[in-house]
């Protein structure tokens, strides 16, 4: 039977990459549906992938995460056109108008948390968030609250006992605690929402699995290091894309250090490629997979303890459903 595999954010970087390797193992045993924002770009991605594999099934869907209304409707085609998903990537995100921190790069530079500071980002990077057309913050509802929904929206397809199914997060390295606030889940008062949001992801993807592995759907999340896409070329906003490839040759020296720095969409989904071919009951639902490059090149996956506890989990899940419950009441109203 053809596994059906659903890929958010797939018409660029990290996720275009993940489905270019899918197809090149196995490009008749699957079915994959690419779920984008921009169709334009969608229609290009498609004809990328039917270049190089001409004999694949590949499909497209029209989904903005940051939108309810998009999801839902986006997730009531899913389930008109497949009986049951076998992989859903939760791999949209954005990082909008991120802040370079020049004084605490030079700062990092020169302690003792430099390799961290090079692996995560953490202390150089702060971000400007924005609000969505149905009043959640736009960081918050694109990266975790859309895929939340999409989940809940998706449980007949996604359930099946005896045939399990895998939702994989592309979190990140920058997820850390201390973005993250229980009390201020969308992150409206810090300036880290990017790092708050894939915290969020790690400690949701445990309480999915609580939730659900009983009904045979698991989740795990991933970190694909450090890619040169178009969400970090926004980092250097005055350096044009093409100048950042002047510094790949300093990016490989730094690997030699870090081997976080995976650089090319290709190697950032070793790990997103490495569990597609995993048992998901043979998984651990406190670790994070991921993507690494040596010094000399060579791609691997590494499970790396999160700091997660399965308390904060349960909590975030039910503000998660009770804000769930809230837009959904909005949206009904609207529609009256
Ligand atoms: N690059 C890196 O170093 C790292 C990236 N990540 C994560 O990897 C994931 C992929 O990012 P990456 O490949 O780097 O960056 P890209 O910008 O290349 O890809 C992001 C994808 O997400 C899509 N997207 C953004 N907003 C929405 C939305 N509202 N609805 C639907 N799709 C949307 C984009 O589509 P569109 O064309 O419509 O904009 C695009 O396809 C993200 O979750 C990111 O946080 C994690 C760690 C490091
Ligand atoms: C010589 C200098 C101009 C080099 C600057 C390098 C930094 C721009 C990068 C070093 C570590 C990178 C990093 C990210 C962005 C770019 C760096 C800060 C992320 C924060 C991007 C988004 C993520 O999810 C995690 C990445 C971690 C590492």
């Amino acid at each position: 039977m053809n596994k059906v595999v659903l890929v958010t954010g797939a018409n660029s970087g990290i996720g275009l990459a993940l489905c270019e390797r899918l197809l090149s193992q196995d490009t008749e045993g699957l079915q994959l549906c690419l779920a984008c924002r921009n169709m334009g770009r969608a229609q290009a991605a498609r004809s990328a992938l039917l270049t190089s594999h001409p004999t694949a099934q590949v499909a497209l869907l029209q989904m903005d995460t940051s939108s309810i209304s998009s999801v839902i409707s986006a997730a009531q085609e899913i389930k008109l056109r497949y009986n049951r998903l076998d992989y859903l990537y939760l791999n949209a995100g954005i990082m909008p108008n991120p802040q370079f921190d020049l004084k605490g790069f030079f700062k990092g530079l020169f302690s003792s948390k430099i390799i961290t500071m090079f692996a995560t980002g953490e202390g150089i990077l702060t971000q400007k968030d924005g609000v969505t057309s149905d009043g959640l913050r736009e960081i918050f509802a694109t990266n975790l609250f859309g895929h939340f929904l999409l989940i809940r929206e998706l449980e007949p397809v996604l359930c099946h006992e005896g045939r399990p199914s895998q939702l994989i997060w592309t979190s990140s390295s920058n997820a850390h605690r201390s973005a993250f606030n229980l009390e201020d889940i969308q992150h409206q008062r810090g300036t880290q929402p990017y790092s708050s949001s894939k915290y969020a992801s790690d400690l949701l993807s445990l309480a999915l699995n609580t939730h659900y592995n009983k009904q045979g759907l698991y989740s795990s999340v991933i970190c694909p290091g450090f890619v040169m896409t178009s969400l970090t070329y926004g980092i250097l906003p005055s350096f044009p894309a093409f100048l950042w490839t002047l510094l790949i040759p300093l990016f490989w020296l730094i690997r030699i250090f870090t081997n976080t720095f995976t650089l090319t969409p290709y190697n950032g989904a070793e790990a997103l490629v490495w569990l597609f071919k995993q048992k998901p009951e043979s998984l651990d639902p406190t670790v994070k997979y991921q993507s690494l490059t040596s010094g000399l090149g060579n791609n691997y996956t590494q499970a790396r303890k999160m700091d997660i506890d399965l308390e904060t989990s349960k909590a975030l899940y039910e503000k998660l459903l009770q804000l769930e419950s809230e837009v959904r009441k909005k949206l009904k109203r609207k529609v009256k």
